[in-house]
């Protein structure tokens, strides 16, 4: 790709995912005190949030404001219908004002995808969620954006998952530093770079981008070493299953279990080594769980395949169509050959 295309793309990018995890952050301060209403589940029983509507109502509103309407073609998770449910309007009501609080200047084409609110479980619970949009062109994703506000620029958190609210205030790290908020991550694809940010109060913005950092994947490459990080949720990966794969190739550690897309950041900034998630057969994995966390990492120099090792497809649609069986991102490719060694030995006789 040419040296300078997308650039202004991940400048507004980049940009917009501050300000959706600003508000974010104040939802999620706001939901240990709320009522109910600002959590609603849905058909499937997920839970959706006003933070999840609000994002990408404000999301799609500045990228179409900026870029113009007729540039900007946007796919993000949430649909409309359970929001004009009649007995939403309370819900509605939240978020027109949780979106309208917020606001921001560069064409878009091709398609954006967000993820507005990703682990909504984890948001709720207090704990790690992520902001994703990714840009992608001709079925490969060209720019990723990540937005972790619950994951300092220190990598301390990641001992103390599962209680990071409690953990924030014994550590007394509710201090105004941006350094130990949250961070935002980025790459565009063939630069071979990828970058992380604190989380930007609003008026440091037009500083952008001085304070980012290039990050790199860990150059861990022994198993015994290694730190494996999956999801919370034994419905949404097999643990069981990864549990064997983490024997077989060796890993000593306790794997991290982890909500969101914040694991594809814990690659990529290098705090972990391998990502492993192995949904249940007959679930279809969505393009916007994984474009920005995929790109993000690759140019910070790790891999990302399904397990049969082959590159994911985000060119067919919201689906990662044709995926074989589930997702390996690794630091590098001595852990992922064995962790792809290991699922072709283990699969047949795993019941999966
Ligand atoms: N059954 C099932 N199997 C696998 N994956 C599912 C399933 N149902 C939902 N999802 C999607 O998983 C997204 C959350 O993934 P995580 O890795 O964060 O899982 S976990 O919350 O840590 O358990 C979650 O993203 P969000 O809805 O944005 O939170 C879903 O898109
Ligand atoms: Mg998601
Ligand atoms: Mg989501
Ligand atoms: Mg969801």
């Amino acid at each position: 790709m040419e040296k300078d295309k997308y650039s202004k793309e991940l400048e507004v990018a980049v940009r917009v995912v501050h300000l959706a995890c600003a508000l974010c952050i104040r939802v999620q301060e706001g939901l240990v005190s709320a009522s109910g209403d600002h959590v609603k589940s849905k058909d499937d029983d997920s839970p959706v949030t006003v933070a999840d509507w609000s994002v990408q109502a404000t999301v799609s509103w500045l990228l179409s404001d900026i870029f113009g309407s007729q540039n900007v073609s946007i796919v993000a998770e949430e649909d409309t219908h359970a929001i004009s449910k009649a007995d939403s309007e309370g819900f509605l009501a939240a978020v027109v004002n949780t979106a309208s609080v917020t606001q921001l200047g560069a064409p878009l084409e091709d398609i954006g995808y967000l993820d507005p609110v990703d682990g909504t479980l984890g948001f709720v619970r207090g704990d790690q969620y992520a902001v994703a949009l990714a840009l992608i062109e001709d079925g490969q994703v060209v720019l990723g954006v990540l937005g972790c506000p619950n994951y300092p620029m220190k990598r301390e958190w990641l001992n103390y998952q599962h209680q990071y609210s409690q953990t924030m205030s014994a550590l007394s790290l509710r201090s105004t530093d941006v350094w130990e908020k949250g961070c935002v991550l980025y790459a565009r694809r063939g630069s071979g770079k990828a970058w992380v940010q604190p989380l930007i109060c609003e008026d440091k913005m037009l500083e952008w981008p001085n304070y980012a950092r290039l990050i790199q994947v860990s150059s861990i490459d022994d198993p015994a070493l290694a730190t494996l990080c999956e999801p919370v949720e034994k419905a949404n990966s097999n643990h069981s299953f990864t549990a064997g794969l983490a024997h077989s190739v060796g890993l000593r550690k306790k794997p991290l279990h982890v909500y969101s897309m914040v694991k594809y950041a814990a690659i990529a900034r290098g705090d972990a080594e391998i990502f492993m998630k192995f949904a249940k057969s007959g679930y279809k994995e969505k393009i916007w769980d994984h474009a920005a966390g995929v790109v993000i990492i690759e140019e910070a120099g790790g891999v990302v395949t399904d397990a049969g090792g082959c590159p994911l497809d985000f060119s067919r649609g919201v689906y990662l169509e044709g995926l074989d069986r589930g997702i390996i991102a690794c630091s590098g490719v001595t852990l992922h050959e064995k962790i792809v060694g290991a699922v072709y030995a283990s699969w047949d006789s795993s019941n999966l």
